[in-house]
């Protein structure tokens, strides 16, 4: 029997468990993707990409993220049959003020973690339910979790928090940043093997269903554009991203939409979805012809240039920039978007090398990279880590 380190991470609108030996090397890799969609639908391949077997199964064995999760983790069991699972590590969007090293779970954790719920309404339920079914599947394994708040802790005050009164920050209204496991991945990568381009000034455009960038000084991150929920800064498949926060209090005073309504409005039904009214899938929405479509990809790569103009102005200068997540890693008609006109910065595309999706797509004095993330082994690392303690 062989043994191995499972880990979950359950996105906006997928879930993805990845599966390692002790030693961290990759077994397998699981995707459902389109989660509660008709289409959605899960692969598996081995560590060389190829694709394993996928049961036969039904329609709407996918129809919920808790029974996409138990669905995954039969097939997962099929193709390795005889597996012994000796940790199970878990992606935990919010981990707050206090949680920032990967942890232990425990009764009085998972109650902590469940109050940042309100924070992270798209993601914290679904994380802490992946918790709940691998403690069933898997009864005294340990439970690992880790944050993707951490990597963004140390960022400077400024960076840290809003103009409000002080006595909000103290109890935790700050801007906390997201993607921070993809982020960590990226970091390491460039220090493993881009050292000069690492020590500089790089930002990082995480673009998948959930869209942020960081700005890397020397290899930290100095600023986000995701802040206390994870709705600011770009738009996302289904999220409105950065909104005046007047537009908030028109809908409450003039229109009297509550909270959950607002809440709905703002994570479920904007952002590409919303100015389309096609699709929050940048795939369905580059092959489609709608005016909207058109506009939503358009109003999504002028935000990304616009928050790549300020992120460098945080960093005094720009080195490089790296594109990963879905969108960041397939869409080459996205990066050219992105870059285009942005000379006066030093970003210049080779498009032959970016229709390529080659890790180095740029021909000007700014490196730009397309490097594909792997929260699933920085989850791996930390799920092993913790053991070991
Ligand atoms: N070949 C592609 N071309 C354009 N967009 C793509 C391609 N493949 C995936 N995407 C987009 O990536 C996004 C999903 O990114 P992903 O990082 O998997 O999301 P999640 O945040 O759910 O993990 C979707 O908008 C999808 O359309
Ligand atoms: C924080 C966040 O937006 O995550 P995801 O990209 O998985 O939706
Ligand atoms: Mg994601």
């Amino acid at each position: 029997m062989s043994r191995a380190i499972l880990t979950l991470n359950s996105g906006s609108s997928s879930l993805k468990l990845g599966l390692f030996t002790e030693g961290l090397q990759t077994l397998a890799i699981g995707h459902v993707d389109r989660i509660g969609r008709r289409e959605a639908a899960m692969k598996i391949a081995d560590a060389e990409g190829r694709a394993l077997p996928v049961p036969e199964h039904a329609p709407n064995d996918f129809a919920t993220n808790a029974q996409a999760l138990k669905t995954a983790l039969e097939v997962f069991e099929a193709d390795f049959p005889g597996l012994e699972v000796i940790a199970v590590g878990h992606r935990i969007v919010h981990g707050g003020i206090e949680h920032a090293a990967p942890e232990l779970v425990t009764e009085a954790l998972m109650k902590d973690l469940a109050r940042l719920a309100p924070f992270a309404p798209l993601h914290q339920p679904h994380n802490l339910a992946g918790v709940r079914a691998a403690i069933e599947a898997f009864p005294g394994t340990p439970q690992i979790v880790c944050y993707d708040t951490a990597f963004h802790r140390g960022h400077p005050f400024v960076a840290d928090t809003y103009a409000l009164p002080r006595a909000y920050y103290e109890e935790g209204v700050r801007r906390y940043g997201f993607h921070g496991l993809s982020y960590d991945y990226i970091h390491g990568e460039l220090a493993r093997t881009e050292p000069e381009l690492h020590a500089g000034r790089v930002v990082v455009a995480h673009l998948g269903s959930g869209a942020s960038m960081c700005a890397l000084m020397d290899g930290r991150s100095v600023a986000s554009t995701l802040g206390f929920s994870a709705l600011d800064g770009l738009p996302m498949g289904t999220r409105s991203g950065e909104l005046d926060p007047g537009v908030v209090l028109y809908l409450m005073d003039q229109k009297g939409m509550g909270a959950q309504e607002i809440s709905d409005l703002l994570y479920k039904q904007s952002g590409l979805l919303g100015m389309s009214g096609v699709s929050n899938d940048m795939r369905t929405l580059e092959g489609s012809d709608d005016p909207h479509a058109k506009e939503a990809i358009d109003y999504f790569c002028f935000r990304i240039k616009r928050e790549l103009g300020a992120m460098a102005a945080a960093l005094g200068g720009l080195d490089g920039v790296v594109f990963c997540g879905g969108i960041g890693e397939n869409s080459s008609a996205t990066r050219a978007r992105v870059c285009a006109g942005m000379e006066w910065l030093g970003i210049e595309i080779d498009p032959e090398a970016n229709a390529a999706h080659a890790r180095t797509i740029s021909t000007g004095k700014v490196r730009v990279m397309v490097i594909p993330t792997n929260e699933e082994i920085v989850i791996a690392r930390a799920a092993k880590a913790v053991l070991a303690q």
